[in-house]
């Protein structure tokens, strides 16, 4: 074996690099403790435990459930205190300072402005308040010294009908944080077509928009996302790999649907435990981005869900590197990945680039 001095990649090693996270809901990374205290004041009572450790255990077990729909049943909880300005700001403030202790210096995080209207907020109140929250703890962290950018997507479910209004939302707050638009919840069902009008909107508007396509169902799905509603990135996206063959030899043959993302740089917002968890992989070691990223597909590392999989971004990556031998280049590679992916201005991207992201890997790579 090579002496090196390169870091091992252990989880604290990688908490300290620059990270970058395109796919994180913000009614699923609630702090347990919050949520106690929050199911508290706002009379709440169907909280599963009140005991911050067995709420987190609670949470992560439950979604470990093979399926999205029952996956999906948890943030039922989440989702029932954060009907309040209070609320609201409580959460996505913390959300920030969660993120920036994990090392991330960017990221987008989704809600459902439309989740969180059943105490009178109305949806501009809702966005609002989530963005008041993220403009305090970007204060809050960088007091102490640190920098993180994080934007807004906004999030219209998918089984519902209010696409078109929370896009009307997505294209008015484009000038405060607000990065973009994205469908979630059951997929199966529920196909993006079903929402044509909200994306046609978009496109008309030069705005950007994902969609969580390719989880629970296939490439019907991705192929509608992609093809019928204009997606510029696909949430999860881990189906696609029913469109490639493996050879013997070890090669690949990829279909025309397959080809069209490796080719168009289709960012894939990957998240391996929440993938596991809903059954769309079948564990980390044999998760499809090992393959996609060997074939060059624009991968991406996400949490997806913090609470209901009791991940983070380093320890996401720290498992990757672990199932796939990964060095501190090939996490940069997913971290530049990511940046390159974002919905916010290219110069700005570039800068975070050069100015943060390369310096931030520099010593690791020598
Ligand atoms: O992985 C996912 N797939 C589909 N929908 C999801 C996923 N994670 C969360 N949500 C849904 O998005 C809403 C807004 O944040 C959440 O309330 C949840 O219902
Ligand atoms: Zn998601």
């Amino acid at each position: 074996m090579p002496i090196t001095n390169t870091p091992a990649l252990t989880a604290e090693n990688i908490r300290t690099v620059p990270k970058v996270l395109l796919h994180d809901h913000l009614d699923g990374g609630v702090r347990p403790v919050t949520l106690i205290e929050l199911a508290e004041h706002t009379g709440y009572a169907e909280l599963p435990s009140t005991h911050p450790a067995e709420l987190a255990r609670w949470f992560s077990e439950a979604a470990y459930s093979g399926s999205l729909e029952r996956y999906l049943e948890t943030f039922s909880h989440t989702v029932g205190v954060m009907q309040t300005r209070d609320a609201l700001v409580r959460v996505a403030s913390e959300c920030v300072q969660d993120l920036a202790a994990d090392g991330v210096v960017y990221a987008e995080v989704r809600f459902a402005p439309e989740l969180h209207t059943e105490k009178g907020l109305d949806l501009d109140e809702v966005v609002q308040a989530v963005l008041d929250g993220f403009a305090a703890g970007t204060r809050a962290v960088a007091q102490a010294g640190h920098r993180i950018r994080v934007r807004a997507l906004l999030t219209a479910m998918r089984h519902a009908a209010r696409s078109r209004e929370i896009a009307d939302l997505a294209v008015k707050y484009r000038d405060q944080e607000v990065a973009g638009f994205d469908i979630a919840g059951a997929e199966a069902g529920f196909p993006p077509t079903r929402h044509l009008d909200a994306f046609e909107y978009l496109r008309r508007e030069n705005a950007h928009f994902t969609i969580h396509a390719g989880e629970a169902f296939g490439l019907p799905s991705i192929w509608e996302a992609l093809q019928w509603c204009g997606a510029d990135r696909l949430g999860h996206g881990v189906r696609i790999i029913d469109d490639i063959s493996l050879n013997f030899d070890g090669t690949a043959n990829l279909g025309l649907l397959a080809a069209y993302v490796r080719d168009k740089r289709i960012p894939l917002e990957m998240a391996p435990t929440s993938n596991v968890q809903t059954g769309a992989a079948e564990s980390i070691a044999t998760h499809p981005i090992g393959l996609l990223k060997d074939l060059g597909f624009r991968v991406t590392v996400n949490t997806d869900n913090r609470l209901m999989s009791g991940c983070t971004m380093t320890s996401e990556m720290t498992a990757l590197a672990e199932a796939f031998d990964y060095t501190w280049a090939d996490l940069r590679w997913f971290t530049v990945n990511a940046m390159k992916s974002a919905f916010l201005p290219f110069d700005q991207r570039l800068a975070i680039i050069e100015n943060v992201i390369k310096p931030g890997y520099a010593a690791l790579l020598d």
